[in-house]
């Protein structure tokens, strides 16, 4: 089902949760709603689920305008980060309950249900857990069968907010893949709330990057880390050297820097550049010639830093043995990837 959201307005006291949101998702898209605590996410996912009414802007579920349909009506499968299934209830009954609560006229039959049921605890590969109670399940394990409840009704987009927020690292990590291996199956259209940056560039076709209740960018993972559209999302996104300057007839220039500017016009600039862009190099044009301050390798990674007037600059290079980088030796480099905004 394809999502479109189109000026989306919430207020509370004090504070525009959402400012004017526009969104669209494509029908079978894995999408993030990446940003830091208090951007709108979960605002932005409970509008879209129908369980919070915004005050003023549209949802439209394909071409039906859902904005004033409640949850039940719109639809959609939502999971929460805290496990939200019901104690009192076996697994079974819990990946059953959104059939079994339909009113009759819609409601399938008994055995219709029991085969559904089974079919989804095979999807998320617990077939043999349908009899047990959420307590005798582990945190991984009740968050699958809270998306296999989630699923049951053949929901029109899947909501997920934070769903493994509450798990520990390597779980997190072992379910994310599992998600993603599970979504290529099933092609649900499916919208995730995160603040963890990894787990939206690893997870998702797609990420929308939030900002103060705005979408700052929408992207793929790739373009989002390597073309990030503002100082925000450089920041906030993977590593990032920054330099602060000012740009001269189109040129970027700081402490002996002199690189083009992109076409920002003149005046004071920022340069932003991911460490890993920053690269030995021949001397040559738009080269510079650094003295090395410090030398770090770990994991197989190197990190040089170099002095830059009274700034910084890092190296990043997974080739650690071909480097000699040593402190105090000058050397020569290109920042073969840049980025300059104007402050
Ligand atoms: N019920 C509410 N009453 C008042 N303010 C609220 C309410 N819910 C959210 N807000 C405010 O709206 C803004 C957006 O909140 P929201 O929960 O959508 O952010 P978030 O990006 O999901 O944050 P987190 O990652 O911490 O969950 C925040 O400033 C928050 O304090």
């Amino acid at each position: 089902m394809q999502l479109t959201i189109s000026s989306l307005h919430k207020r509370y006291p004090g504070v525009a949760a959402l400012d004017g949101v526009d969104l669209d998702i494509r029908s079978g898209e894995l999408v993030a709603l990446l940003g830091p605590s208090g951007s709108g996410k979960t605002t932005l996912l409970r509008v879209i689920a129908g369980l919070l009414h915004a005050d003023a802007g549209r949802v439209l579920f394909g071409e039906n305008d859902a904005t004033g349909l409640s949850l039940r009506e719109r639809n959609v499968g939502f999971v929460f980060q805290h496990y939200a299934l019901f104690r009192h209830m076996t697994v079974a009954e819990n990946i059953a309950f959104g059939l079994r609560s339909r009113p009759r006229a819609k409601r399938p039959d008994k055995a219709s249900i029991a085969r559904r049921v089974q079919e989804l605890l095979q999807l998320v590969q617990l077939p043999e857990h349908g009899g047990r109670y959420p307590d005798q399940l582990s945190g991984g394990q009740k968050q699958r069968i809270a998306l296999a409840r989630a699923l049951a009704i053949d929901p029109a987009v899947l909501l997920l907010d934070e769903p493994f927020g509450a798990l520990d690292a390597k779980v997190r990590i072992e379910l994310r893949r599992w998600l993603r291996k599970l979504h290529e199956q099933t092609g649900q259209t499916t919208l995730f709330v995160t603040h963890d940056q990894e787990e939206a560039l690893e997870l998702a076709d797609r990420v929308v990057v939030m900002r103060a209740g705005k979408v700052e960018q929408v992207g793929t993972p790739d373009a989002i880390y390597r073309s990030p559209a503002s100082p925000y999302v450089f920041e906030f996104i993977g590593r990032a050297n920054v330099l602060h300057g000012q740009v001269i007839n189109g040129r970027f220039c700081a402490a002996g820097v002199t690189l083009d500017a992109g076409g920002v016009v003149d005046g004071p600039a920022r340069l932003y550049a991911r460490p890993h862009d920053v690269q030995l190099a021949a001397p040559g044009a738009d080269t510079l010639s650094l003295q090395v301050r410090g030398v770090q390798r770990l994991g197989g990674r190197l990190t040089a830093e170099f002095a830059l007037g009274g700034q910084a600059l890092e190296l990043e290079t997974l080739n650690t043995a071909a480097v000699p980088l040593l402190p105090g030796e000058h050397v020569t480099v290109r920042v073969a990837r840049y980025r300059v905004f104007p402050t």
